[in-house]
């Protein structure tokens, strides 16, 4: 089946200055793809020429089969781009935005529907310039979504909101990507990556430097080993009984803590023989390796690292 979105050899500069270098990608139909990398990484760019918006010095790019310049009209029919903060007039309200918007298209969605599902059908009256950080951002979406496109293409979804926020527009998200829609989602947050991306290319300096899920990423870059296991058993035992599973790699101590690492299988592997030997393994805790390590150790030091919240480690046991 043919990619919705293929890039091949993206090559930008501007002026002296390469912007992109060469970034290469496919999206699939029906995934939430995202592209996550340092401010200046070329991400911006690279999507501005997805959507025909610039164009690329060198390289390739089909979108639902079309050229994005060459095609440009028929692409916006079907590709929904978000909006920056600041691009519509300040007394335009919220209904009025969605209307003239869905006008522009052959097959609009329902205003009203649309609405109430991006929770602002209370703010329907609204002006533009009166709207919340959290609404301009629903509204933003809603009209990336308005044409009832089969590729949407979102740039910091959901930078300006506040936690709970955020995950409400996750949620959102899925609930497009399950309508049928293939999602693009440019990102500076980890978290935001890890928890809604199917898949992610990592770019920096104008390049990609890794493409898989969140978990391969994570994976591929410890080398599959890296999950550890902490915790303090109820009785001492020899650290044999664990250090000859196959799925260990290391047994070691600190203080009366006993710490297992080993591949992503090792919790069950270590779990079991516990069982069978009467130990409880109290406080114990799960760290596996996060997309940050990934981000880190694929970008090097030089990059300032995207936003993270919060560390990799879960809780599995009080
Ligand atoms: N219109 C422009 N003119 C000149 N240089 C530009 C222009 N747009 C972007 N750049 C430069 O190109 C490089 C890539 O920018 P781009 O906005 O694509 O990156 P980005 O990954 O989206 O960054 P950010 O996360 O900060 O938005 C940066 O060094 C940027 O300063």
């Amino acid at each position: 089946m043919p990619a919705v979105i293929e890039v091949r050899h993206l090559h930008k500069r501007y002026g002296t200055a390469v912007a992109v270098d060469d970034v290469s990608f496919r999206v699939e139909e029906g995934e939430i793809f995202g592209i996550l990398g340092p401010n200046g990484a070329g991400k911006t760019t690279t999507v501005e020429c997805v959507e025909g918006l610039r164009t690329a010095d060198r390289g390739e790019i089909g979108v639902l089969g079309l050229d994005p310049r060459r095609d440009r009209a028929e692409l916006t029919q079907r590709l929904g781009v978000q909006l920056q903060e600041g691009q519509l007039p300040g007394r335009l309200t919220v209904g009025e935005a969605l209307r003239l918007y869905a006008s522009f298209y052959r097959k609009p969605a329902d205003p009203r529907a649309l609405l109430d599902v991006l929770g602002l059908s209370g703010a329907h009256r609204t002006p533009y310039g009166r709207l919340s950080g959290g609404q301009k951002q629903r509204l933003s979406i809603a009209l990336a979504l308005i044409g009832s496109p089969e590729v949407a293409v979102l740039d910091e979804l959901t930078t300006g909101l506040d936690p709970q926020a955020r995950r409400d527009t996750w949620e959102l998200i899925r609930e497009v990507r399950s309508r049928g829609v293939t999602i693009v989602l440019v990102t500076h947050f980890m978290e935001e990556a890890e928890r809604l991306c199917d898949r992610v290319a990592v770019i920096d300096r104008g390049r990609v430097v890794a493409v898989d899920s969140p978990t391969g990423l994570a994976e591929r870059v410890q080398g599959g080993r890296r999950t550890q296991i902490r915790f303090r058993p109820s009785t001492p035992f020899e650290d044999s009984l664990l250090a000859t599973l196959p799925d260990v790699t290391a047994v070691t101590h600190q203080g009366d803590l006993m710490v297992v690492t080993g591949n992503a299988d090792v919790l069950t592997a270590v779990a079991s023989v516990l069982a069978r030997n009467g130990i409880v393994a109290e406080h114990l805790r799960l760290e596996q390796p996060s997309l940050e390590d990934a981000f880190v150790a694929l970008t090097g030091d030089h990059a300032a690292r995207p936003d993270t919240t919060g560390g990799s480690a879960v809780n599995v046991a009080p």
